[in-house]
């Protein structure tokens, strides 16, 4: 779909995409994605089951290399920057952290965790980092849940638990991949609620193949279908029933309310 590009000026850049195509073993899933994310943008990264989503995440973070020489630049330089520097400022919250952490770990000890951006402890917390992983924990309503096991938690409490992991650094960048999957809609309404009081003036992807959860403070979206871009600009160019009907296979309606914009009506696309 034509039009939708946003236009390349020479603002700072978070995060740049070039030219990149990703094999996962016989399959080309990333097709020739060119992607730029400017500072003070918040995008959401949104397209069907299999469209690319999480494949587009793992090339961010080096999990899965580009081929042919697409190119994936971090923090306004095209010089490589390491994993590690990336990942100590970039907050992630994956809803696969969920089965990662082993059993006898506590809420406060995951918090703990995102100094490290590691997953379980395996360095000395200082008292400070404790105080700051706490605060963090009251700012978000779970300083009650810092003592109890982490796997005992329940979906939603996890999921927060996750948010104050990826904010404790204070991240140049959150990234959220599918953060409400498995959760009923009141949680996921405190989750979204939550996550709007502390992401003001924070640089933002939010991943998730529902249009209701893009918050608005969300600037920007990226629309995948198939592996590649099928739209991308600001948000009012691209929420609409037309881009959305083309992209999901389905005829849809896009409406906007307070702020948030939700689907209506879905008739599939009839297969040739
Ligand atoms: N390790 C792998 N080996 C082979 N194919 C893979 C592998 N990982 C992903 N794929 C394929 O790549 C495509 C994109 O998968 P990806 O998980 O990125 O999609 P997604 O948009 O995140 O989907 P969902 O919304 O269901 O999580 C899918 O067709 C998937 O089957």
């Amino acid at each position: 779909m034509q039009g939708y590009r946003s236009a390349s000026v020479m603002k700072p850049f978070l995060l740049r995409v070039e030219n990149a195509t990703v094999y996962r073993g016989d399959n080309e899933v990333l097709k020739e994605i060119n992607w730029t994310q400017h500072e003070g943008e918040n995008w959401a990264v949104v397209g069907n089951n299999g469209c690319g989503k999480t494949t587009l995440m793992k090339l961010l973070f080096g999990e899965i290399l580009p081929i042919d020489g697409g190119q994936v630049h971090w923090f306004n330089s095209t010089t490589w920057r390491g994993l590690f520097e990336i990942r100590e400022r970039v907050g992630f919250v994956s809803a696969e952290f969920q089965r990662q952490y082993d059993q006898n770990v506590t809420a406060l000890q995951v918090v703990e965790s995102g100094f490290f951006s590691s997953i379980g402890l395996w360095e000395d917390v200082r008292e400070t980092q404790t105080r700051k992983a706490e605060a963090e924990m009251d700012h978000l309503g779970i300083r009650h849940l810092a003592p109890r096991r982490f796997l005992q938690l329940s979906y939603g409490e996890a999921r927060r638990v996750l948010l104050a992991r990826a904010l404790v650094n204070r991240p140049d960048l959150l990234v959220l991949d599918e953060p409400c999957a498995g959760l009923d809609i009141p949680t996921r309404e405190v989750f979204l609620e939550t996550l709007s009081r502390r992401v003001r003036n924070r640089n933002l992807i939010y991943v998730t193949h529902h249009i209701e959860e893009i918050l608005p403070a969300i600037t920007h979206v990226l629309l995948l279908k198939d592996g590649r871009v099928f739209a991308q600009g600001k948000k009012h160019d691209i929420l609409t029933g037309e881009a959305f009907s083309e992209a999901l296979e389905c005829q849809v309606s896009v409406q906007e309310n307070g702020g948030r914009f939700w689907i209506t009506g879905c008739r599939p696309h009839r297969k040739q």
